[in-house]
């Protein structure tokens, strides 16, 4: 294949599957556990992957809908990913480190200035991935009692994101001088107030932190609705994005495209990595053995509050009848992939949790090793995406499947050029750089 596979590997909580913490040889303690991030992040930057990434949100999301579901969910307990990834910048060398923070529940001075100092700590590794949330769990720890609206968040994110590149812009590159006999430490004239004022935010800037091109952290955004991908188009290096089928992702990365080149940008400027929860084995038997040997985990109660964090609350309507429109969306783009999936697969809700429950929004793929290669690249010659961000069902065992038994054959294709250690974020991810 001629064109590099961008990889990313998402590794919140244990994993993705909603049960994978019952399996044997899950250890139930990780998502609390340094020593569990490094072993994941160390092994995936060992095995190629241009960067890990972290998934967030500003609350205890999880619901006891129905009772019982709160008991047995294992997203509770986590940790905060910019400290999370400053930690792992020491252990790690070239992966990329991309954090998710949200512009309802932060200010933007915050997020320059924390990634900021990630981009210097890490020596250019750190990436925020831009997000507006979507639970009133969220709302009601920032004083408010419900999640705003979309428009109002999706203004308050256009601000945001102009606000905290503007900090970011906010030193000329040769602003600091360290002349230690003439004792000018930095030139006042090159680092310049932003004298920000909008709808949302006053902010005067400069920011206390000098940002360089080498060390500007890479913006990444998630959320496929028209105002999300008019951010993206905009601003992003890197989109990731969930379509459940490869005509949808082409479409949608085409139009992305077409977006950014009205922007004044160019399109190969942006990499779309869409999202894989792989179960695979060495053939197609042994995978679909391994997703039922997950989903044989999975409690009815637990089952069914996944489906509710996606779609709201389909109690009222009988479990093995079909989907039906979602009226209480809290993830626009997430409800609207699923209710397709169901709709094409004639699944009633109680088919569709096992689907989201084996791999939470993202495209679930069971697959022999030499099937998802198959797969991927078909993704890749289509124009469906730029990479891959995988989001293994448990961590680390199945990325440790994934690096044993898909990474060989990427190899065997061409798919992942083999960088040598110190090469750049950007070019990792065959971004033009900054
Ligand atoms: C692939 C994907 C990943 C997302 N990851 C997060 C996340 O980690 N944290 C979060 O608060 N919201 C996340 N979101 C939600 C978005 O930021 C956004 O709030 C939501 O998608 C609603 O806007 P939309 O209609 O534009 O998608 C994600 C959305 C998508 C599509």
């Amino acid at each position: 294949m001629d064109k590099p596979v961008i990889l990313g590997l998402s590794m919140r909580y244990l994993g993705y599957h909603a049960a994978g913490w019952r399996h044997p040889q899950a250890d139930p303690s990780g998502s609390i556990s340094f020593d569990h991030y490094r072993n994941v992040a160390t092994r995936a930057e060992k095995a190629g992957f241009a960067m890990v990434f972290l998934a967030d949100g500003v609350a205890i999301r999880a619901q006891d809908h129905p009772h019982g579901a709160l008991a047995q969910s294992s997203q509770l307990a986590d940790l905060e990913p910019l400290t999370l990834l400053s930690a792992l910048s020491s252990v790690t060398t070239d992966i990329g480190l991309v954090a998710t923070a949200s512009t309802t529940y932060n200010e933007p001075y915050h997020i320059a200035r924390k990634y900021a100092s990630l981009g210097r700590i890490s020596g250019g590794r750190a990436g925020w991935n831009i997000v507006t949330s979507w639970s009133d769990a969220e709302a009601r720890n920032f004083g408010m009692e419900q999640h705003p609206d979309y428009e109002t968040r999706y203004g308050r994110a256009r601000e945001f994101v102009d606000v905290v590149t503007k900090l970011w812009d906010s030193w000329d590159v040769d602003a600091l001088k360290w002349d230690k006999r003439d004792a000018i430490f930095q030139d006042p004239a090159k680092i310049h107030a932003i004298n920000h004022k909008g709808a949302h935010f006053s902010v005067s800037g400069p920011l206390d932190i000098p940002v360089t091109p080498a060390t500007r952290p890479l913006l990444v955004q998630a959320g496929a609705s028209q105002a999300g991908m008019e951010i993206a188009a905009r601003h992003a290096d890197i989109v990731y994005a969930v379509p459940h089928d490869i005509e949808t992702a082409v479409q949608y990365r085409q139009t992305l495209r077409d977006m950014a080149r009205r922007h004044g940008r160019d399109p190969d400027s942006i990499k779309v990595l869409t999202g894989i929860t792989p179960y695979v084995g060495q053939t197609h038997d042994d995978a679909r053995k391994l997703y039922e040997t997950y989903n044989s985990l999975i409690p009815p109660e637990l089952g069914l509050s996944y489906l509710y964090a996606q779609m709201g609350d389909l109690s009222a309507f009988p479990l093995d009848g079909p989907v039906p429109e979602p009226t209480d969306a809290r993830v626009r783009s997430i409800a609207n992939n699923l209710l397709k999936l169901a709709r094409e697969k004639n699944l009633t809700i109680r088919e569709l949790y096992g689907v989201i429950a084996a791999g939470f929004g993202a495209r679930v793929s069971i697959s022999s090793a030499q099937g998802l290669v198959d797969e991927m690249q078909a993704w890749m010659e289509a124009g469906a995406c730029d990479g891959f961000n995988i989001c293994p069902p448990l961590l680390p065992l199945e990325l440790d499947r994934f690096i044993d038994l898909v990474i060989p054959h990427m190899h065997a294709r061409g798919m992942l050029p083999a960088f040598t250690s110190g090469t750049g974020l950007r070019r990792r991810m065959n971004l033009p750089e900054g």
